[in-house]
């Protein structure tokens, strides 16, 4: 009981909003059409319920006119049908698009707010696979949901009328047992109602364990379809390492998983159909056993027995409402079970965004500061201690320290997107920042937006994207802003790099930080673009990080990450006296 609270509670919680916002008048109007056009059906099958009535007497009579009088209103009836059963699913498809839509939006603004997506990532939290939940959750979601929540004001109506016809057709034809009436009201009723409890109760015992089934089924599907994605994204390493035979078992083994499971899924839903098809093959003749001593005793004409039969079937389809829908709600539990995961994660991601261990603070002067800074991993082992550490505005400084000691890591605390540790980063409010990785991101699409991202695609004129590419040594591709490719796999990584220092020349940030950003190029190359950030950036304070020693030349300061205890500690190291070819003054 708690666990059917708790379901509808957080069915509640995903669905509730979505009435209360900005599209409620046209959600609320959908909504209301449909439930409207449903009740309008129940009230047409007690209609077409009478007809049975008169319609077999007249068969049995053999009366012509009442015959053809009876064949023309359920024509009528059936045109009146018709048409609420096509508009009531129009507007129900019409209600789920908008409500579907709403939501992807909600969970896209959630999931791609600051950095929460990176949040839920780094700290695995409960929502693997995002892509499903907000693709293919919130459809199911809202399609079930649909599904369910008609079917039970449908099952809840049809039930209240039938069981008032049912209860009067147990007067009209009482029970007759061995050439005697047995006086029980509503037998009829009674009857369907032991019928279907039993029906529903042996379902859900035979059924339970599908919504668990369901559940895992969707994560392992959609964990095959993360690892064929990322073979095809890796294509080139894969094919240069020769790691197919590798790539191949791996798949095969997680498709396993979705065959081994599936096959559970299916002996479960060969014992539930086994149950349900029976089920439904007896309650056709079930109400004609009930009847037929009273219909053979006199006691009840054919109409009245085969209205009888219709009316018992009515309440007896609502009453195993939940035997037919079962495998529905099995499937609905597991995406509200996702989605509710799903909220959770953003949530969590939010309050730890809000409440990070390490404060982004203004600064009061420019510059950056690191003031009693200690970042850790996200399990709390510690990674760099860092305090009084500051960056002058225009300063130029290169940070070295063995590879794992955290120097990415501190960019990305300096970026506000790491919260694990303590202390604080003093930044002017507003402060401009790009980050440039070794490997960037480029969108797939037009090269022109791959190159301005994350500005819009007409945020710089041609003009000015053709002249950074040519000052980056990258002419050939202004000829091909309006290409459309998947850039990060067609260029080579020193062209990449090269359009990243591209983008940062667009962007002219007021701190740019550069993570190994130019690793792959050679060295004279590397000069070159570090000497072209210095000319067209001048006011730009830059922060590298980079293990060749020639990177030195470039920068004013150097800073070191050395092992202390169980992490490292960031320091200035004595500049020994180089060559002024550098930024400063070249
Ligand atoms: N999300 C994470 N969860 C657990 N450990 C992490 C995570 N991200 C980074 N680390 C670990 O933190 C340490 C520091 O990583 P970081 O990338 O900052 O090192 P780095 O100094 O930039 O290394 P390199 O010079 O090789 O690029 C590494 O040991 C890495 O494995």
């Amino acid at each position: 009981m708690s666990n059917i609270k708790g379901t509808l509670a957080t069915a509640w919680r995903i669905a509730a909003p979505y009435f209360s916002a900005e599209d409620k008048w046209m959600g609320r109007g959908l909504l209301a059409a449909v439930v409207v056009i449903e009740l309008a059906v129940v009230g047409l099958s007690v209609l077409f319920n009478r007809w049975n009535n008169v319609f077999y007497n007249a068969l049995q009579e053999r009366n012509y006119d009442v015959f053809t009088y009876q064949i023309i209103y359920f024509c009528v009836l059936a045109a009146i049908w018709i048409a609420l059963k096509v508009y009531q699913l129009y507007l129900n498809q019409w209600l789920q698009i908008r409500w579907r839509k709403w939501m992807t939006e909600r969970y896209l603004g959630g999931w791609l707010h600051d950095a929460n997506h990176y949040q839920m990532q780094l700290t695995g939290d409960a929502a693997d696979n995002p892509d499903q939940r907000i693709a293919e959750d919130t459809q199911l979601f809202v399609e079930r949901t649909l599904a369910l929540g008609i079917g039970l004001l449908n099952a809840v109506v049809t039930l209240a009328s039938f069981v008032v016809i049912l209860w009067g057709l147990s007067n009209e034809a009482p029970l007759h047992l061995f050439g005697q009436d047995v006086p029980i009201p509503g037998y009829l009723v009674w009857g369907a109602l032991i019928y279907a409890a039993l029906g529903t109760a042996l379902t859900h015992w035979i059924g339970s364990p599908l919504v668990d089934l369901n559940f895992r089924q969707q994560r392992y599907e959609a964990d095959f379809r993360f690892n064929l994605v990322r073979a095809r994204e890796n294509a080139e390493q894969i094919a240069l390492l020769r790691g197919e035979p590798a790539e191949r078992d791996k798949l095969s083994s997680r498709f396993s998983y979705v065959a081994e499971n599936f096959m559970r899924i299916m002996s479960r839903t060969k014992r539930l159909t086994a149950f349900t098809a029976s089920y439904s093959q007896a309650s056709i003749i079930f109400p004609y056993i009930l009847v037929a001593p009273a219909f053979f005793a006199q006691k009840v004409q054919l109409g009245g027995m085969m209205q009888t039969a219709s009316a018992f079937g009515s309440v007896q389809d609502s009453l195993s409402f939940f035997i037919t829908a079962y495998r529905t709600l099995a499937e609905w539990q597991s995406v509200l079970q996702r989605l509710d995961g799903f909220e959770r994660a953003i949530e969590g991601a939010a309050t730890r965004r809000d409440n990070p261990g390490v404060m982004r603070v203004p600064a009061a002067a420019g510059g950056i500061e690191l003031k009693d800074l200690n970042l850790t991993l996200p399990a709390g082992a510690p990674l760099i201690s860092a305090d009084g550490f500051k960056i002058g505005d225009n300063e130029r400084t290169l940070i070295v320290g063995p590879s794992g000691a955290g120097k990415s890591t501190l960019f990305r605390a300096i970026a506000g997107i790491w919260p694990f540790g303590s202390g604080s980063i003093a930044i002017p409010a507003d402060a401009t920042l790009m980050m440039l990785p070794q490997r960037p991101y480029f969108p797939v699409g037009e090269l022109r937006a791959a190159i301005v991202y994350p500005a819009e695609s007409g945020a710089f004129s041609d003009a000015q994207v053709a002249e950074v590419l040519r000052e980056v040594g990258l002419p050939a591709l202004a000829e091909r802003l309006d290409q459309h490719g998947h850039w990060n796999r067609t260029l080579s990584l020193g062209e990449q790099q090269r359009l990243g220092i591209a983008r940062a020349l667009l962007h002219a940030p007021q701190y740019l930080f550069l993570d190994e950003a130019t690793a792959s190029l050679d060295e004279p190359s590397e000069a070159a673009l570090y000497k072209l950030l210095d000319r067209k950036l001048p006011g730009t304070t830059i922060v590298s990080i980079g293990h060749r020693s020639t990177l030195e030349a470039f920068h004013q300061r150097d800073a070191v990450l050395s092992r202390t205890g169980d992490g490292f500690t960031l320091h200035d190291r004595a500049k020994a006296a180089a060559p002024e070819v550098g930024l400063a003054g070249s």
